[in-house]
């Protein structure tokens, strides 16, 4: 696609939670390729499988939860099948992930001077000396002042937003290929929030990662995506360039949660909400999720599940009756 080098394939994976109440299909047939320099966001509201997507792609997904079908295409081989052990040399160095919440990341009883040393002498088997100079490098880099200094602090000396900045530092210490990034601004306030995207966009340039970024908030990767795929209740409704996702989207659903952007140009303009429940993920019949919200909805789709299908060049959708105007949308930026 574009020309550029395929780094992950995603290929028809479901991901599926085996519970007393039933099983929740929480990802269901979902495929998607990331390219090298790339930005993918992946956009839906809460329960859409956005994180469990993520999650199988780094393997950890644990019981009641399986990966019940699909593969993982990295590096040519299907990293699905591959040993745990080769896996944990995988995770971090060549695939590395970014939580929400930063204190999932470190480890309160050590520095993250230490921290950050192990992470790169364990992935690049660098000497103490050479691992050191490394950490200090990433702390400037993700802008802590002092950085040499603030080695020797545990994570509870920093503030929320700097705890953040230093899993950055941490995830991208080892240069890897593929970045995933889940809701990594959504813990901290409005202001920081800003300031930790800016800095996600500027390193993902200088270090030409591949970058997967989750989020439910459509505004947020507006600058930042190359190609956006919008999940609701497990599957992939509809994936595109940015352009295609803001400008023409095909997908009920995608349109609604456009409405639901805010504006920088109406800021006073009441956001829409999307009428209707989420879905249940137990039990799910075999049609399109959408539905029983969809005000597009037909004849056809009470009976099956629309194909992904390819509607306009890098742009597909699963729908039986796509919204076909153009909106008109100022992104922020
Ligand atoms: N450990 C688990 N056990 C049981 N069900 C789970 C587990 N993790 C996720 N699920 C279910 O899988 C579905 C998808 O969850 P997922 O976390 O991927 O959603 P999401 O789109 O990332 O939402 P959020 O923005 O809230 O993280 C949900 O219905 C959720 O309840």
């Amino acid at each position: 696609m574009n020309g550029l080098a395929t780094l992950l394939e995603v290929k028809n994976l479901s991901t599926w939670f085996y519970m007393e109440e039933g099983i929740v299909k929480a990802v269901n047939d979902v495929s998607f390729s990331l390219n090298s320099n790339e930005v993918l966001g992946i956009v839906g509201e809460t329960g859409s499988g956005k994180s469990v997507t993520v999650k199988s792609i780094m393997r950890l997904i644990k019981p009641p939860g399986k990966i019940v079908s699909g593969e993982i295409i990295y590096k040519g081989q299907d990293i699905l099948k591959i040993p745990e052990k080769e896996m944990h040399r995988i995770r971090g160095k060549e695939i590395a992930m970014i939580f929400q919440d930063p204190m999932m990341s470190l480890n309160p009883l050590y520095t993250i001077g230490d921290q950050l040393m192990e992470t790169i002498r364990y992935h690049l088997g660098y000497d103490k000396r050479r691992a050191y100079l490394r950490a200090v490098e990433m702390l400037e880099l993700v802008g802590i002042p002092e950085p040499e200094k603030r080695m020797n602090n545990y994570p509870f000396e920093f503030s929320g937003g700097m705890r953040q900045r230093v899993v950055i530092a941490i995830a991208l210490s080892c240069n890897p290929s593929v970045l995933i990034a889940d809701e990594p601004t959504t813990a901290l306030d409005v202001t920081i929030q800003a300031q930790i995207l800016e800095l996600m966009k500027e390193l993902q340039k200088e270090f030409k990662t591949g970058l997967i970024f989750i989020t439910h908030d459509l505004g947020v990767i507006a600058s930042m995506a190359d190609r956006i795929m919008v999940m609701y209740g497990g599957r992939q409704v509809e994936i595109g360039t940015s352009d295609q996702i803001f400008y023409s989207p095909r997908h009920p659903y995608t349109k609604m949660l456009l409405r639901s952007v805010p504006r920088v140009d109406k800021r006073l303009e009441k956001l829409e909400s999307i009428p209707g429940q989420p879905p249940r993920m137990v039990d799910i019949p075999p049609v399109c999720p959408f539905l029983p919200r969809c005000p597009r909805r037909v004849e056809r789709c009470l009976k099956e599940l629309p194909e992904l299908s390819e509607i306009e060049e890098n742009h597909y959708v699963r729908c039986f009756n796509p919204v076909e105007e153009e909106v008109s949308l100022e992104r922020n930026s």
